[in-house]
């Protein structure tokens, strides 16, 4: 059998990253099947959830490959989009998992992005104390990002992944074959999290990223291997050295969110997508380390032309201090009532840093309310 391209090393729940690319023919160098067994071992029921724009492809290729090697499927449909990470279509899925006679030898596959990745996730860890789950990404989102790493949940009204665990998948399967059918406004909003690894711990890709964002918007597929892969290697390396976000290390990676996730619940989750968000939230973390005097103003101008080279937005008009801070007030990163930021120090650099004088943070969310 094929080496998976990426190993997530986390003791006894490591687990590899498969990324591969299917043929004209359907045919795939790698076979899922044998990946399948080989990460998942015996299985004779799976709980496929499956985002609904992939249901007629890439879902149900896994379902006919699942149901070939002799295992039931029980599937569950999500409706699209960032508004399904919620407690009611949780509920669904517990009972529909619930109804389809689900023990806990059966095995949860996530087929999508990450709304359902996390969602599908979540139910896996949650129903019956835990199942086995399989992550297939079908978004560069969460190719590069939510598939990797075991952070499951869903949004409460007030908060983004409020509620959730720390569950890791047994194997996560990339075919970059799936981007083709991917819609451009999602494509360029996975490109704020590929663009986050450079900024926060790779200074060469992120120089990479500066000459070559043309051929990603391209979907160009030796660079969009490169991109994927690098990006999984970011991530697994993180968060095999801080697998829960205790040290600190793993916070690096929430670069940006502390003002995206409150941007992302005060537009009403779905009306600015999350990579959408983190993007705007990065520049408004750079403006926030150029304040503190952590870093210098050619930081915000480096990361401005790589965000805005992968069109991704910069300013958010309806930025609001008086709604947002409330909101940033119950970020996962305050420790003992006290916000705390992912400030960049250089590209290829970031800190944890705590402390920030709340003029700045205010000063930093609306000097991006414009392009200036
Ligand atoms: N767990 C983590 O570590 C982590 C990391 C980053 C982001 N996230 C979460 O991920 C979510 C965003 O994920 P996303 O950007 O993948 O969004 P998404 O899951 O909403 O997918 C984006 C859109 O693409 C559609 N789609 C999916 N695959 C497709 C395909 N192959 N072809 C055509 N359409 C397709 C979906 O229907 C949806 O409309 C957010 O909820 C965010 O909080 C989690
Ligand atoms: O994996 C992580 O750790 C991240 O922070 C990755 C982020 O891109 C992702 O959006 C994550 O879901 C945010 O986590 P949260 O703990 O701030 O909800
Ligand atoms: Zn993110």
């Amino acid at each position: 059998m094929a080496s998976p391209s990426i190993e997530v090393a986390l003791g006894e729940r490591s687990y590899p990253i498969w990324i591969t690319t299917s043929q004209a023919d359907g045919s795939n160098p790698v076979d899922f099947a044998s990946s399948f067994q080989d990460s998942v071992g015996s299985c004779s029921h799976a709980v496929l959830i499956h985002d609904a724009a992939i249901a007629d492809t890439v879902a149900n290729q896994v379902e006919r490959v699942l149901a070939g090697m002799n295992i039931r499927v029980t599937n569950i449909q999500v409706p699209s989009g960032e508004t399904s990470k919620s407690v009611a279509q949780l509920e669904t899925i517990w009972n529909t998992m619930l109804g389809s006679g689900t023990d806990r030898q059966s095995v949860v596959v996530a087929v999508g992005g990450g709304v359902v990745g996390d969602l599908a996730g979540f139910a896996a860890a949650s129903f019956t104390r835990g199942l086995r789950f399989v992550q297939v990404p079908t978004t560069l989102l969460s190719m590069v990002d939510s598939s990797v790493g075991g952070k499951t949940g869903i949004n409460l009204p007030g908060g983004k992944n409020m509620v959730g665990s720390f569950w890791q998948p047994q194997m996560v399967w990339i075919d970059t074959q799936t981007l083709s059918t991917l819609p451009d406004r999602d494509f360029i909003s996975g490109m704020a999290e590929v663009i986050k690894y450079g900024v926060i711990e790779d200074a060469e890709f992120f120089s990479w990223l500066k000459d070559n964002t043309g051929s990603l918007a391209e979907r160009n597929p030796d660079a969009l291997r490169h991109a994927i892969t690098r990006s999984c290697e970011s991530k697994a390396r993180v968060v095999a050295e801080d697998e829960r976000e205790t040290s600190g290390r793993r916070a690096i990676l929430n670069y940006g969110h502390t003002f995206a996730h409150a941007i992302e619940a005060t537009a009403g989750y779905g009306v600015c997508l999350h990579g959408e968000a983190v993007a705007i939230g990065m520049q408004m973390a750079a403006r926030l380390g150029i304040d503190m005097e952590l870093c210098p103003p050619s930081l915000l101008e480096e990361q401005t032309a790589v965000l805005e080279a992968a069109k991704l937005p910069l300013v958010w008009k309806e930025a609001d201090p008086d709604q947002m801070l409330p909101v940033m007030a119950r970020d996962k990163k305050v420790a003992h009532g006290k916000l705390r930021f992912i400030l960049p120090n250089r590209i290829g650099d970031v800190s944890l840093v705590g402390d920030v004088p709340a003029e700045k943070v205010i000063r930093a969310i609306e000097a991006c309310r414009s392009m200036n």
